[in-house]
């Protein structure tokens, strides 16, 4: 069995030992751990993915609760080691909980976190930030300046699409799909058209208000539509983003017949789950179509590129750095072991898990809640009343 090394330990005496596979940005979380009397382990092994077998031996025969990172594999193995060693909480560090089966957490009955909201504008400006440097080609005219390539302005130099008036796609429009979508819209004055399950109200009204504002100051208006099937969304877009979460009913969810329903000269952005595109299929359809561009922030195979991808100048690549911002980072953190220390210590389960704000103030303690227990309803935990 591979055993980590290499662990960094707070308050040693403390009544409740609390795990972290990883270090986390600041030390807020280790701070209110410890003073609600809890032992935190960190995991400072260099190594980048934790196996199953390394986290076994870091959970060991006594553990209270354990934060861990969306690259492990957290199934029935691990939550039996866990529960083995009286484990009743687990939190992700980060919103998406795809690699957690909660069905097993439900069995061994552990309550599952995650930390949504405090990176939704992060998430959505790196998704701004994609869709502007594919429509201006921005990476591929740094690399052209830096190569010595440059000897002067020229009318057809590096032309790429101008987004005011065309329309912004977002597929998921929950909490970072909506912020991205007024980013878009108030931003750039780009139209909306939008493909979720649920209607979101809020972001049409946005769009409905910004666009009167628009026309009496005598602007074209913007204007918004929900679309009944993804395909019309695919079909009329010139910018498409998607930010669904991952499960059965998105797994390639753009793949090659969706991929050809697109515009020629379409930009496609992915800060959700690399999964989410079948991306040999993806890589075949850049080959083709070189207009065609793309933004991504996750890869189907983490940390992997599918073979070809790297080698397109119509490939913008980044290593899923979409919540990478201080301020968020340092919340993830907090959120992560506000969830598991409300379990460790019997608090209710917040009532509301996008109204996450109470719990990052640093001027204030937090409340008396685990901020967002996803399974919280399987286990039946009580619900905060404030
Ligand atoms: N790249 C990153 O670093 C990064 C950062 C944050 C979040 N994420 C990913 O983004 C996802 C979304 O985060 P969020 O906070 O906005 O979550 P959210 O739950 O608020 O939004 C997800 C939306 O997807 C919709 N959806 C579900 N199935 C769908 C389907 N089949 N078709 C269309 N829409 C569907 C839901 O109705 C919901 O509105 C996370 O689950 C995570 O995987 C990635
Ligand atoms: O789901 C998440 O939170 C991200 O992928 C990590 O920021």
């Amino acid at each position: 069995m591979a055993k980590p090394v290499s662990i960094e330990v707070w308050n040693p005496n403390g009544k409740y030992r609390v795990v972290s596979t990883k270090p986390m940005p600041g030390t807020r979380w280790i701070n209110l751990l410890v003073e609600q009397d809890c032992r935190v382990e960190i995991c400072t092994q260099k190594k980048t993915i934790l196996s199953v077998e390394d986290i076994i031996a870091l959970i060991g025969d006594k553990c209270d609760g354990v934060i861990g990172q969306l690259t492990e594999d957290w199934g029935e193995t691990l939550f039996s080691a866990l529960s083995k060693a009286g484990g009743k909480a687990f939190s992700n560090m980060a919103v998406g909980y795809n690699n957690v089966d909660v069905d097993a957490a439900n069995k061994h009955g552990v309550a599952v976190g995650n930390t949504p909201g405090v990176l939704t504008e992060t998430t959505a400006e790196l998704a701004a930030s994609l869709s502007l440097a594919a429509a201006r080609r921005i990476v591929e005219a740094d690399e052209f300046m830096r190569a010595g390539l440059y000897d002067g302005w020229l009318p057809n130099l590096f032309v790429g699409n101008l987004l005011k008036g065309q329309t912004v796609g977002v597929i998921g429009a929950g909490r970072i799909g909506s912020a991205y979508a007024r980013m878009m819209v108030e931003g750039f004055k780009m139209n909306l058209i939008y493909y979720d399950l649920y209607q979101s109200t809020r972001l049409e009204k946005f769009v409905t208000a910004y666009g009167e504002f628009l026309k009496a100051n005598g602007e074209k208006p913007v204007t918004w539509k929900r679309a009944s099937t993804m395909d019309e969304v695919l079909q009329q877009a010139d910018v498409i983003s998607l930010h669904p979460v991952l499960d059965k009913t998105t797994y390639h969810l753009v793949n090659k017949e969706t991929l050809a329903q697109m515009k020629k000269e379409a930009i496609l952005i992915n800060c959700s789950r690399g999964p989410v595109i079948d991306e040999v299929a993806l890589v075949e359809h850049l080959k083709h179509n070189p207009m065609f561009r793309v933004g991504l922030d996750v890869f189907e195979d983490e940390p992997y590129m599918k073979p070809g991808l790297a080698d397109l100048k119509n490939a913008i690549v980044v290593p899923h750095i979409a919540s990478a911002s201080k301020w968020t980072r340092e919340g993830m953190a907090t959120l992560a072991a506000l969830n598991v220390l409300g379990k460790i210590k019997g608090y209710p389960v917040w009532s509301d898990p996008n109204r996450v704000e109470p719990f990052l103030n640093e001027n204030a303690p937090p409340p008396a809640a685990s901020p967002s227990i996803v399974n919280s309803k399987a286990l039946g935990l009580p619900v905060s009343k404030l």
